[in-house]
């Protein structure tokens, strides 16, 4: 089982993730190319630990897993068994760092991208022994959300698949293996059907902003936590389905490009929580006073669900 792993990129999913695994007792060796990065995420892990604590996740008896802040890639990845590529979303910054730790691992080191929806199968293309890569999606927080996808691309091979589903369970998560390495993989895609309806309605004036979260969070959101959508379809009635879905789904949205407001707000540096700004306002006091609301919720909702409370 692997013990030894390297994480690069300590940003927004970075802390939580270091902060995970070494609750499941592995030993993190944690880089970031730039120093703040490091910095905040320090400062997360104790948060991301105190999380953890309420979750009840205890770390093993023996006591092991760390997180080090290491200098250099390569001490970032050395020793380990498993390296987690945890750098943007962007294929050129991804393959440069594959480029990098080339050289520096065995062809016995697995590399794992937290690729939010880039295929696997692209990727591939950038690392010498592309049987050694896979998708390791988490979901964000990642100390929170238990579920992380699990994605092998064409030249993945069927071992290394295995032992990440293996390792993720191991450490009392829930692995869910997506069996094509199709762009988004599942999550992403149904989320992301669901944001680009959600934008569009907001966009024509349908709802505001506020009433569209009410509308989602109260109705679909709580619902869809205990009821996925196949049992759904089964709770509401496949008849019923197809009635509505024979009128609705021609009118839902089906734009292939970017909704026009979330260009415009981008382009004025309105990124949402990270900058301040985003589709709604925050001051600095709101976000910490959200952020531990939010993780106090979703932990008291994850306790519930897991029959814990
Ligand atoms: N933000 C989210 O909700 C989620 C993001 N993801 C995926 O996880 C990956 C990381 O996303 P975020 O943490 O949101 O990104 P981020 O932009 O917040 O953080 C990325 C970090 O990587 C660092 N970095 C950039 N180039 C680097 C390099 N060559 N070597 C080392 N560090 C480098 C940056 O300094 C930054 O701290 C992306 O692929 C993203 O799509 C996955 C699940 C959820
Ligand atoms: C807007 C958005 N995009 C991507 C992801 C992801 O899972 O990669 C998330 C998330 O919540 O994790 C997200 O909210």
């Amino acid at each position: 089982m692997i013990k030894r792993a390297a994480l690069i990129g300590l940003g927004t999913m970075g802390p939580g993730i270091a902060a995970r695994l070494s609750r499941g007792g592995l030993d993190v060796a944690a880089y970031d190319v730039s120093d703040v990065a490091v910095e905040r995420a320090s400062g997360m892990l104790d948060i991301a630990g105190a999380i953890l604590d309420r979750l009840d996740i205890k770390a093993p008896a023996s006591g092991a897993g760390t997180v080090r802040f290491v200098r250099t890639l390569a001490e970032t990845v050395d020793g380990a068994e498993l390296v987690i590529e945890n750098v943007p979303e962007n294929i050129d910054i991804k393959a440069e760092t594959y480029r990098a730790i080339d050289p520096l691992i065995g062809s016995s080191v697995i590399v794992a991208s937290d690729t939010s929806g880039i295929p696997i199968t692209k990727l591939q293309a950038h690392i010498s022994h592309p049987e050694r890569l896979v998708g390791m999606h988490w979901s964000n927080p990642p100390h929170i959300i238990p579920m992380i996808e699990v994605i092998g691309g064409e030249k993945t091979a069927p071992e290394t698949v295995a032992t990440i589903r293996d390792l993720i369970r191991s450490i009392g998560l829930l692995p869910v293996v997506v069996k094509k390495d199709v762009p988004g993989f599942v999550e992403n895609r149904v989320l992301y059907a669901l944001l680009r309806e959600a934008l569009d309605l907001v966009e024509r004036g349908v709802i505001e902003p506020e009433d569209l979260d009410t509308c989602v969070s109260w109705g679909i959101g709580y619902k869809v936590a205990v009821i996925g959508p196949m049992a759904l379809l089964d709770m509401a009635g496949l008849d019923i389905y197809k009635s509505v879905s024979s009128f609705l789904n021609a009118d839902l949205s089906n734009r292939d490009d970017v909704a026009p407001m979330v260009l415009e707000k981008t382009g004025l540096s309105k990124f949402g929580i990270k900058s301040g700004e985003g589709m709604f306002s925050y001051t600095p006091e709101q976000i910490k006073a959200l952020q531990g609301e939010r993780a106090r919720k979703l932990v008291a909702v994850r306790r519930i669900l897991e029959g814990q409370e």
